[in-house]
């Protein structure tokens, strides 16, 4: 008997960055090829963790103002392009998923969960980094930055993402590494789990998360208390 899932099914959405997977490196990298052509000095590489999370344009514009520099916005839109253009041939260099996510992954859907993607990165970026990483087909729905007029923080990014794979928002949790993430959740009305291994300048617990974990293998037991917390909810 082939196995149906519900018009809506409970989800669980992720951030990419920061959340998913290790990419502070690449990012970094290309925001210092960005700053090199305009004579910069380059961003360390625990500086520039900090400067994830908003997108790439708001990545240059940080770089810019760590250097003390001044960006026009028509020469932002000239880096942005330069960036994505570097960026999209070293998607997947250094960037590699954080511990247990494929195996956490996997149980989520064996629990009968659906899973998506809601991310600042642009859509294109953001499904070939997931496929490099071999996950993409985890996923129901992988939205970028670009794929609706509006991204995080605005919680539309994250309802019509859910609404895109299918899933319940009345049964969903987000899981996130930043403010931005965490802000975006909140004006949704749905639950966010925090991991503190990614891209944020205050410890994420500070950022007021419903949960927080240290390690993939206890988001299963996370989501399922909430599920049924948004279950009751419902
Ligand atoms: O690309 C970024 O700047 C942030 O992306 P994220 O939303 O996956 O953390
Ligand atoms: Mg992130």
């Amino acid at each position: 008997m082939p196995v149906t899932l519900s018009a809506s099914a409970p989800i669980v959405v992720f951030d990419l960055d920061g959340t998913l997977a290790e990419t502070a490196a690449d990012l970094g990298a290309t925001l210092n090829v960005v700053l090199a052509r305009e004579g910069l000095p380059p961003v360390d590489l625990t500086r520039a963790r900090d400067l994830i999370g908003a997108g790439a344009r708001a990545l240059i514009e940080r770089g810019f103002a760590a250097a003390g520099r001044d960006l026009t916005r028509e020469r932002l839109d000239a880096l942005f392009r330069v960036f994505l253009a570097h960026y999209g041939q070293h998607l997947c260099d250094a960037s590699h998923l954080f511990p247990g996510v494929l195996a956490c992954l996997d149980r989520l859907r064996a629990g009968g969960y659906r899973l998506a993607v809601c991310t600042n990165k642009v859509e294109d970026h953001s499904v070939r980094l997931l496929t490099l990483l071999g996950v993409a087909d985890h996923f129901a729905a992988i939205c970028g930055r670009d794929t609706f007029p509006y991204c995080k923080p605005d919680p539309r990014h994250l309802t019509q993402t859910i609404a895109r794979a299918g899933g319940d928002p009345a049964r969903a949790v987000m899981v996130g590494d930043s403010r931005t993430d965490i802000a975006t959740a909140r004006a949704a009305g749905i639950p966010v789990v925090a991991v503190p291994f990614g891209y944020t300048d205050v410890p994420v617990q500070d950022l007021g998360p419903d949960a927080v974990i240290d390690h993939f293998d206890q988001l299963f037991d996370a989501v399922e208390a909430m599920a049924g917390r948004t279950r009751t909810a419902a």
